[in-house]
């Protein structure tokens, strides 16, 4: 059984993944393949350099991101230029994490945040969906220091709440407590692990 969890910016999927590992699944974090794999020295950031030019570069040869999602965030030919490099590296390396802990016999989870943007619902059998408002996610990535702006450039960039809820089959409505979010993901947790195959 394949396992997929996404929400838009700041809804709370790294919590709900946390809560996931901590109830005894592991999780495979798109995100931070996707860091790995454009660190330097690596064919993806080669790739990266070759498409965007040498000026996406910080001084000791890193990939600057914050120029990187400046420029992608506003254009969506280069972010499809950008993704078309660094989503077909993710989703090798996340089938190998998936495939190890597979066979460890652990539930495995697959935090990917662009699921529905990438049209790979159909390669999953459970599709858990962390939403809340545009407000919250707004309200949420402020209060952890982004500027509103570049949030909304990111929510634009990303599916809307309805094509996400459309894609689930289980919601995870994360507009209330922590304690309310624990209590949904032990359930989700436990009807997952029960019907494991
Ligand atoms: C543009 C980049 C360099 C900006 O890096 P930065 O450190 O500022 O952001 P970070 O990677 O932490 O992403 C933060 C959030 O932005 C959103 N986001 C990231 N990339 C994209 C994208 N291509 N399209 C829409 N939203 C995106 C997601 O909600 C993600 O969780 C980086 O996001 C990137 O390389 N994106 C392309 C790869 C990708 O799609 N990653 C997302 C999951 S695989
Ligand atoms: N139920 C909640 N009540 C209050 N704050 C919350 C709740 N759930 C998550 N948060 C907070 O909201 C912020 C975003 O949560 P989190 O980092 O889990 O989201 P995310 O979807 O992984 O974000 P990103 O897309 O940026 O990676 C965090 O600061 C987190 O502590």
């Amino acid at each position: 059984m394949r396992v997929g969890l996404t929400g838009g910016i700041a809804s709370g999927k790294s919590t709900v993944s946390k809560l996931l590992a901590e109830c005894g699944a592991v999780i495979v974090d798109s995100d931070k393949i996707a860091r790995e794999v454009v660190e330097p020295g690596t064919p993806g950031l080669a790739a990266v350099v070759e498409e965007f030019g040498p000026s996406v570069l910080t001084e000791s040869g890193e990939l600057d991101r914050a120029k990187v999602g400046e420029i992608v965030f506003a254009d969506e030919g280069a972010r499809e230029r950008l993704n078309a490099i660094v989503h077909p590296l993710v989703g090798a390396r996340s089938a190998e994490l998936e495939e190890a802990a597979r066979t460890a016999g652990r539930l495995v989870v697959n935090d990917i945040p662009l699921l529905v943007e990438v049209d790979y619902a159909p390669f999953f059998d459970e599709v858990i969906v962390v939403d809340v408002p545009v407000e919250t996610q707004i309200e949420r990535a402020v209060a952890r220091g982004m500027a509103e702006a570049d949030v909304r450039a990111r929510i634009s960039a990303q599916a809307s709440r309805e094509d996400r809820l459309a894609a689930a089959t289980y919601v995870i409505d994360n507009t209330g407590s922590l304690e309310d979010l624990e209590k949904r993901v032990r359930e989700i947790y436990d009807s997952l692990a029960g019907t494991r195959s």
